[in-house]
């Protein structure tokens, strides 16, 4: 499964919580994230990661673009919706994307650790099926 790890600036430290909560989990898996998310949660896991551009410098669009092409199963975005972002246009993008191609998408944390235990239990294995139809 091809995961994508983004999180915003005040949620970054949450995001590296999870990634050493669950890196378990994650290590079986091919790993993407935005830039400084991706180098920080490598950092703190030893994970290995591909990392895109940073976030406001186009890394949501790059993203966007894997699940457009059907190259990604699963997105973590930890966003932070009390603080204006630049690049909201992209944020929304990549919102929108997941949604036109119902990739799974969690936005908070309570909703990325129920991911984490429904990928735990090969609750993701329909995506094999659709990503092999493409
Ligand atoms: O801004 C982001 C997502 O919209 C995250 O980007 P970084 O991981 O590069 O900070």
């Amino acid at each position: 499964m091809k995961i994508a790890l983004i999180a915003h600036d005040k949620k970054k430290p949450e995001m590296v919580n999870f990634a050493i909560a669950y890196q378990d989990i994650l290590k079986a898996h091919e790993l993407y994230a935005t830039g400084t998310t991706g180098k920080k949660v490598n950092a703190a896991t030893g994970l290995t990661i591909h990392c895109f551009q940073s976030g406001p410098l186009g890394g949501d669009q790059q993203i966007g673009a894997m699940i457009a092409s059907n190259e990604m199963d699963l997105v973590i975005f930890l966003r932070d919706p009390l603080t204006a972002q630049p690049h909201e246009p992209d944020v929304n993008a990549l919102l929108r994307l997941s949604d036109v191609y119902r990739i799974p998408l969690a936005t908070n944390l309570a909703s990325a650790e129920i991911l984490m235990f429904a990928l735990k239990h090969g609750e993701f294995h329909w995506r094999d099926l659709v990503s092999k139809e493409s």
